[in-house]
């Protein structure tokens, strides 16, 4: 990717939505203020920047990682590809996914390394990837998973305690030890083509699949649609600063009150559309045994809030291994046999015309 200092600046002049700045030391040391900010965050919008979290020296060396990755001859990279059913870990090609009810194709391509596999190396729990991924595990995957963790588990501690839930519950979703769909992932998006409008969606609206998400960005492209509002608005980058976003699962535990947002990927505005996107994120994802349903029997506060909500709306009865195959498996063009295919493919928004 190109060096940080010759990109051009996010403009001004687009629609951006600011986002509530967390700061991760003052989370660890469990500030009263910092908590209640991160409440905010979590539960209206659900996303939000957190800085100080240590990470970008790993997060350098993760894009090292991606695009030594792509530069491998396609044949070489379709051997990892992550193929129709429903699995996540692997290479995923441009024009692998739909990014909307059409079947309109996506243009990024990513790689995206499962935490087990990466915990496991030189072992292997769910599947092999290229030699440029194997040459970085130890040095540079592991780390990135080990802080990454450490970050998305500090939050979430923090969140289980607002919830009223029991130390641990929602940490016991997340055992370290079984396999899950956590994963990293390193997107390339190349600049639009000649005839492609300037909102063809690189990534379609969606809402993540897990529990939180850890999102390292350059160049602007990411958009959400703030509740209540019907534009896409953009999500400026800041150095330094990751992005952090709540994901269906979460939702689900909580029986609606963290809010899973609905958000895309498109070319980037204006002067940063010319050069090539990349994107990095850390996904935790609850343990595949995992039921996803609100833990009401666990927390008064999440009881009350299933309480008014129509019965049984986030009692999914699927685990999260069943709900996460769904949602992969329906994206994948080669699987679709019409819109219903897209719409099987998403989770808990709440606006699924706008999907
Ligand atoms: O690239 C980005 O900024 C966001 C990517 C994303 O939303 C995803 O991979 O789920
Ligand atoms: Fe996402």
């Amino acid at each position: 990717m190109p060096g940080l200092l010759s990109l051009p600046p996010f403009p001004e002049d687009v629609p951006t939505h600011p986002l509530l700045v967390i700061d991760y030391q003052l989370i660890k040391k469990r500030d009263q203020a910092e908590m209640d900010k991160l409440w905010k965050a979590a539960t209206e919008l659900g996303f939000w920047y957190l800085k100080n979290h240590g990470v970008d020296q790993d997060v350098n060396e993760m894009f090292e990682m991606g695009a030594e990755t792509m530069r491998l001859p396609l044949d070489e990279k379709m051997k990892y590809e992550q193929g129709d059913a429903g699995i996540s870990f692997g290479y995923k090609a441009a024009g692998a996914n739909a990014t909307d009810e059409t079947g309109a194709l996506d243009t990024v391509e990513f790689i995206n390394v499962s935490k087990d596999d990466a915990l496991a190396w030189p072992g292997k729990v769910h599947r092999e990837y290229p030699s440029t991924v194997n040459a970085r595990m130890e040095s540079t995957i592991k780390p990135f998973v080990e802080k990454s963790l450490a970050v998305n588990n500090t939050l979430l501690a923090v969140l289980n305690d607002k919830l009223g839930l029991p130390e641990g519950a929602l940490a016991r979703l997340h055992p370290r030890e079984e396999p899950s769909g956590s994963e990293s992932r390193c997107i390339k998006n190349p600049p639009p083509q000649n005839g492609m409008s300037e909102e063809q969606a690189a990534i379609g609206a969606h809402t993540d699949f897990g529990s939180l998400s850890f999102l390292h960005n350059r160049l602007g492209g990411l958009q959400v649609m703030v509740p209540g509002t019907e534009q896409w608005q953009y999500i400026r980058p800041i150095p330094g600063h990751a992005i952090c976003n709540v994901g269906d699962a979460l939702t689900i535990f909580s029986g609606g009150i963290l809010r899973s947002n609905l958000h895309r990927v498109v070319p980037p505005p204006k002067e940063q559309g010319k050069f090539e996107r990349w994107s990095l994120v850390f996904f935790t994802r609850p343990g595949y045994s995992m039921v996803l349903r609100p833990l009401s029997d666990e927390s008064s506060i999440i009881a009350e809030a299933v309480a008014k909500l129509p019965e049984d709306k986030y009692n999914t009865g699927s685990t999260s291994l069943d709900w996460f195959t769904r949602r992969i498996k329906n994206q994948r063009i080669k699987n679709r046999t019409g819109p219903e295919t897209w719409k099987a493919s998403r989770g808990t928004e709440h606006r699924p015309s706008a999907a």
